[in-house]
């Protein structure tokens, strides 16, 4: 699909500037015009742009300045030189200063189109860069996270149908809906199907729906400009632009307020959106996957979500079951959990005891995946021998008489945070679902969601918090 580019036009003749805007709207791009260097400038720290064409002879101004001043700043950005027949060796000069190429005034649309063709490889291949040094960038934070990896056999029939499903899905533009309590591993997979799709080497790019405001959030999804809200002090580009040729995960779907869902409906069906305050429909070609673990077949009952919405998100759904329904891929979770976490600390744990497994496989995980990991690293911590026994794990019993030995952290030498994560935890985990937690707390639910994602990424507490 032809990408559409954002460009800026610097000449001081109104003439040009106007007649190139024409020539690259009319190739169905983006223009902005400046007439001297000190408004380029301000243009382009406002705005995001992917190509410059640029007149060296700006009134008493050196276009070669602003090239400069380009280099500087965006080195990555390429700059086209407008130049008369008289000036080449300038033109020269300014492509050895790095300036793409050149146009010569005057010029006519094909030439402009010719250029632009040329660019849009250039700005392709630095996408693949930018997209490679993303996933880098995936890939560190993983490993700081001391995550294992992720794996995807299933014992379970209803995880295998549920696999089978999703990964012949991945390799087509269809829109996948995972559903699941939370933990059941749903963000972990959206990214599995990224990676095993034709879109693997594109970006991938999360949203987590649960926001501050609704204006954050769609300012989060579609960018917005100066001014369009209180604290809109420049133009930004948002989710959906970051995402372009790659998937958009929407995690929390359910939590996406009825205002912004008529626009993600737009996204999906028209594949255009618009940035908040802007009155300019930019297309989109993103691949969109959701999770929730909400009902979201309820949500739409209750007038919460729109149905149409709805059927357009889960052409392909599928249902992650819980941990304690998954008996048969528990005990191999927690062996691979416990070789990675062993290696990781070095201490020469080999597994469980019988009664350790006994305990393991009694227990009902109601944090699933996310609560065994965390866990099995605190038990492979903390356990005395070099298998993990009953008391080194959760248990149905464990929760209370826990909870009476740590009564006494109340007013012990530990932070606000951490008595807050630790009652937030304890919390979360007698209680079936996330609003039923949050009604507990005193808190709304999205204040939850970012508390918990805090506290486990901050790992204040890394054993139990799920
Ligand atoms: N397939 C897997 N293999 C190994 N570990 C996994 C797998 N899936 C999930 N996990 C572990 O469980 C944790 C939670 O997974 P994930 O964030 O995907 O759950 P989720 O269903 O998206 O949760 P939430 O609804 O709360 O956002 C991961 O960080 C990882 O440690």
């Amino acid at each position: 699909m032809k990408k559409t580019l954002d460009i800026l036009v610097v000449d001081d003749e109104q003439s040009v500037r106007y007649a190139t805007i024409i020539a690259l709207e009319e190739d169905g791009h983006y223009a902005q015009p400046a007439g001297d260097i000190s408004s380029a400038k301000i243009q382009l720290k406002e705005g995001e742009y992917d190509l410059v064409f640029l007149d060296l002879k700006l009134k008493d101004e050196d276009g070669l300045d602003l090239l400069r001043y380009i280099h500087e700043t965006n080195p990555r950005l390429p700059v086209v030189i407008f130049t008369g027949y008289a000036s080449v060796d300038t033109a020269i000069k300014a492509t050895q200063l790095g300036a793409f190429d050149y146009l010569e005034k005057p010029f006519n649309p094909d030439q402009i189109r010719a250029i632009l063709a040329k660019a849009r490889k250039q700005i392709n291949t630095q996408d693949e860069i930018q997209t490679l040094e993303t996933e880098v960038q995936t890939l560190k934070t993983q490993v700081i996270a001391n995550s294992p990896p992720p794996s995807f056999g299933s014992d379970d029939d209803v995880m295998k149908e549920s696999m089978d499903t999703l990964f012949r899905a991945a390799p087509t533009p269809a829109s996948i809906m995972i559903l699941g309590e939370s933990g059941t591993g749903k963000s972990v997979i959206a990214r599995a199907i990224h990676e095993n799709s034709h879109l693997a080497g594109k970006p991938f790019v999360t949203v987590s729906c649960p926001s501050l405001s609704r204006e954050l959030l769609e300012s989060e999804l579609f960018g917005h400009v100066r001014g369009a809200f209180t604290g809109a002090v420049k133009d930004s580009w948002g989710k959906v632009r970051a995402a372009e040729g790659g998937t958009l995960f929407l995690d929390e779907i359910g939590e996406l307020p009825i205002e912004i869902q008529p626009k993600l409906l737009r996204l999906l069906q028209e594949r255009e959106y618009e940035r908040l305050g802007e009155n300019k429909p930019r297309s989109a070609n993103v691949r969109v996957i959701t999770a929730t673990n909400r009902d979201l077949k309820q949500c739409v009952a209750d007038g919460e979500f729109r149905e149409d919405l709805y059927y357009r998100l889960n052409v392909i759904s599928v249902e992650l079951p819980p941990l304690r329904l998954r008996k048969n891929d528990l005990t191999r979770f927690a062996n691979d959990f416990v070789s990675y976490f062993a290696k990781q600390v070095g201490r020469p744990i080999t597994g469980f005891s019988n009664s350790g497994l006994a305990a393991l496989k009694g227990y009902s995980w109601p944090g699933n995946l996310r609560e065994l990991r965390n866990a099995v690293e605190r038990a492979v911590i903390l356990c005395k021998g070099d298998v993990i026994e009953p008391e080194d794990i959760p248990s149905p019993g464990a929760e209370t008489s826990q909870m009476q030995s740590h009564d006494a952290i109340v007013g012990s030498d530990i932070s606000v945070e951490e008595l807050e994560a630790e009652h937030i935890k304890r919390v979360i985990k007698r209680t079936s679902s996330l609003q039923q937690a949050a009604e507990i707390l005193g808190i709304d639910k999205t204040t939850l969601y970012r508390k918990r994602k805090k506290y486990e990424k901050t790992e204040i507490l890394p054993s139990n918090l799920n």
